[in-house]
């Protein structure tokens, strides 16, 4: 069976079935998906389940990463005078598009290999290294529906993580969205004129900074005193004038106490201060683990405090030869990180099982606000708490006369910030706030993997015009 079956084309008259595998992989993530991929290819016995025909390739490319960046891509496309409905719509429309080609790519891509079995259904936990799958709309409650009952040498669970909805009244309504139900279910035919985000971490700040794009007036509900509490006063400073400048308002200390229907839109109330109205709300408050629902407990799999996997260094949950990878791991949710375990869980399967965890050094991030904020390694003030002597280049985007690209891309919004050891030279860590920061970071994090020290950076022949080339001022503040 190379074709996604059901569970119901896979059951025997008997309503039930049964499957040997050597490895069973539960959850269509970036690591699964990919150690699928490559032991398939090495005809190792693959059987890979997933719950949802609409997730085939996992969160990333469905509802998350990827859709969002599209949609961030659209709003940023939007000129004064475009008709914001219709802007709306078109992005829409183009992010289900791009999600569809891309879960058919994702599915041929594993359906193509012999030696994998693909499955749709929800798994849970029977026994070791037993999991049994049923129709997911029937996984509650209904115990005699048709189900599969895989055994297997080897499992890994990746079943990634789902929108947190804190429990509030009016948390249901229509037009109260998580960042999944925005993409899938908002109103597409008029562009949101209010929108409240509720919660500013990275979903949060991205969301809201599209939203803003399309013409909305938005207003972020921050639960602390400000954003981005870690970073330096130049970093926070020059995001939140970034977002201010598209329209977007950052109420501190700010949380939401419920939603309600009001003059044809919605209320949002506050713990204090006056009510909010807005046509939708965000509810942008983190992220579930899907842990629990497995039935951990009846393969002898520990959870943590929080409800994600328990793992050691090589992603070892406490059962033998069961291994999570991604977000259910409880590890930085980042699609990279979920690939990066792939790397190391397939060490341990086929190779020497010697990389781990342990082993990753300056693992880039990104916001993806407009423009956006990469970050690597350590601000200044963590820098010198672990007994480094710094020197920190810092300078605005609009004041590095040295790159233009910034001005081709029409937003000179941003900082610059590169923290160096002053002993070694060697750089300690990055903030890059301007157009292409997600492409600069990589280079910083590379920079800083191999030991490239900032003289090097500041000296090095960069592409004109790029925002690399900034790194030639920027560090040259250092000299
Ligand atoms: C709005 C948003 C934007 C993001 N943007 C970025 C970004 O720009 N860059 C970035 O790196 N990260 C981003 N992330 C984080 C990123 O999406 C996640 O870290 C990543 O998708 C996690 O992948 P995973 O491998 O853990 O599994 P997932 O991709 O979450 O896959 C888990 C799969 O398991 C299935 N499943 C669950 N339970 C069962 C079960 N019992 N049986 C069978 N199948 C099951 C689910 O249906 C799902 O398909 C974003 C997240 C959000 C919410
Ligand atoms: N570009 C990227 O790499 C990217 C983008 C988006 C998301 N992600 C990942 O997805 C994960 C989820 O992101 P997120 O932003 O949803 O979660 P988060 O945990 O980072 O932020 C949630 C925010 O909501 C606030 N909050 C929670 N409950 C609240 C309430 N009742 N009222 C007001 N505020 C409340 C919290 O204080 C926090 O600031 C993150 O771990 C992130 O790494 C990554």
């Amino acid at each position: 069976m190379s074709s996604l079956a059901t569970v119901k084309d896979t059951v025997t008259t008997a309503g039930t079935a049964e499957l040997e595998t050597d490895i069973l992989v539960i959850g269509w993530g970036k690591g699964g998906k990919t150690l699928a991929t490559t032991l398939g290819s090495q005809g190792r016995k693959v059987t890979l389940v997933e719950r949802d025909a609409g997730m085939v390739g996992g969160t990333c490319i469905n509802v998350a990463c990827v859709p969002t960046k599209a949609l961030v891509h659209r709003a940023d496309a939007v000129r004064p005078g475009d008709d914001p409905d219709a802007a709306v719509a078109s992005a829409w429309d183009f992010r289900d598009a791009l999600t569809s080609k891309l879960r058919d790519a994702n599915r041929a891509m594993l359906e193509d290999l012999d030696a994998v079995t693909l499955v749709q259904g929800e798994a849970r936990f029977t026994g070791e290294r037993t999991v049994e799958v049923r129709p997911a709309e029937a996984a509650d409650g209904d115990d005699d529906g048709e189900r599969l009952t895989i055994r297997a040498r080897h499992v890994v669970v990746n079943t990634g993580t789902t929108p947190l909805r804190p429990e509030m009244p009016g948390v249901d309504l229509p037009g109260v969205h998580d960042s999944e139900t925005l993409q899938l279910q908002m109103d597409r035919s008029r562009a949101p004129r209010r929108a409240v985000v509720v919660g500013s971490g990275p979903v949060g700040l991205e969301l809201a900074s599209m939203l803003a794009g399309f013409g909305a007036e938005v207003t972020v509900l921050v639960r602390g005193e400000q954003i981005l509490p870690d970073e330096s006063d130049a970093v926070r400073d020059s995001l939140v004038e970034a977002l201010q400048d598209r329209g977007v308002h950052l109420a501190t200390g700010a949380s939401a106490t419920g939603f309600a229907e009001a003059d044809g839109g919605l209320r949002v109330d506050l713990e204090e201060g006056e009510p909010i109205a807005a046509d939708i709300v965000v509810l942008a408050t983190g992220r579930a683990s899907t842990a629990q629902a497995l039935h951990p407990a009846a393969a002898g799999i520990e959870l943590d405090e929080k409800g994600f996997i328990a793992v050691d260094e090589h992603l070892r949950t406490s059962a033998p030869d069961v291994w999570a990878v991604g977000d259910v791991n409880g590890g930085p949710q980042q699609t990279y990180i979920s690939l990066d375990d792939h790397r190391i869980v397939t060490g341990q399967l086929g190779g020497d099982g010697a990389y781990s965890r342990a082993d990753r050094v300056a693992v880039p991030t990104t916001v993806f606000t407009t423009p956006p904020l990469g970050s690597v390694g350590m601000t200044a003030e963590q820098a010198r708490e672990a007994g480094h002597e710094v020197k920190v280049a810092s300078k605005p985007v609009a004041k590095i006369a040295a790159m233009p690209r910034p001005k081709i891309e029409e937003d000179a919004h941003g900082v610059i910030e590169v923290v160096v050891d002053a002993a070694t030279d060697l750089v300690l860590g990055a903030r890059l706030h301007c157009v292409e920061a997600q492409e600069l970071v990589n280079l910083v994090a590379l920079a800083m993997r191999a030991d490239v020290t900032a003289s090097a950076l500041r000296d090095g022949i960069w592409t004109h015009p790029s925002a690399t080339e900034a790194l030639n001022e920027v560090l040259g503040e250092l000299s």
